[in-house]
């Protein structure tokens, strides 16, 4: 059993109203799945549609009993009225992580180097550290399942090849990952396999050699797979 399996025949912002069509796809634990596609061609809905944020859904979502999940959208949300420290110790209440766990948390923050700006807003960060933030609150919470939207945004390569060697350690933990990203050079060196996204449906899926396959990509390039006018039309 894979940790998620989605089915989407059709979803939307409206009822009835179908965004996004004919989605099929499964991630299994260790696997590093990335989801491309151009802007606005409905990655970010996709993932919206298997969470269960969107009024319109006709297909079927399957989880692993039990597994949790973390999501990291595309722009950083924190409570304005809590410092990045407060963050943490609200997590910890409301998934009853034990005050322990704080101390993992102290650990990942040091690897971002955000241990120093603990007791600040995050709202005043800087667009990278808010994106860390985001990262390190979402690994503290040992998800099975991690989905990220566009994880190296803002992030300076030092954050970049820290969050690159997190994800490794968190495949070698058993951690499903589901990562969108228009870094087409690293995907294609990390990600085991490819969901392509275009114009609000599936155009290919598997790995590199699959998808490049089925979508003709004749210069056998992950950015060949991607056309220019693929936004949807609605
Ligand atoms: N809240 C919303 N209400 C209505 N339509 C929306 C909403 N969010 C996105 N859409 C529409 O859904 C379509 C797909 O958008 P989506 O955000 O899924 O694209 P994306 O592939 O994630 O793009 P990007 O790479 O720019 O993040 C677009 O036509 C967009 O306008």
């Amino acid at each position: 059993m894979s940790l998620l399996e989605v089915n989407i025949k059709q979803a939307g912002y409206k009822t009835n109203v179908e965004t996004i069509n004919h989605i099929q796809f499964s991630i299994k634990r260790s696997e590093l799945v990335g989801m491309i596609g151009s802007n606005g061609a409905g990655k970010s809905t996709t993932i919206k549609a298997f969470l269960g944020e969107l009024p319109y859904l006709n297909g079927e979502i399957k989880r692993e009993e039990g597994s949790h999940y973390s999501y990291i959208p595309e722009r950083p949300i924190f409570y304005p009225e809590l410092t990045l420290w407060e963050h943490f110790e609200f997590v910890t209440a409301v998934e009853e992580l034990g005050e322990s766990s704080l101390s993992y948390a102290k650990e990942i923050l040091k690897k971002f180097r955000l241990i120093d700006r603990i007791h600040e807003f995050p709202g005043t960060f800087s667009k990278g550290m808010q994106q860390k933030g985001m990262i390190a609150l979402a690994l503290f919470t040992k998800p099975d399942l991690l989905i990220i939207d566009e994880p190296f945004m803002g992030l300076d390569p030092g954050s970049t090849k820290l969050l690159l060697n997190m994800l490794e350690e968190e495949r070698t933990k058993g951690t499903g990952i589901l990562m969108c990203t228009h870094i087409l050079d690293t995907a294609q060196r990390i990600c085991d396999s490819f969901i392509i996204i275009e114009k609000g449906t599936m155009k290919a899926a598997g790995t590199f050699d699959e998808v490049i396959k089925q979508c003709g990509a004749e210069d056998g390039s992950l950015y060949s797979c991607i056309s220019i006018e693929d936004e949807i039309n609605e």
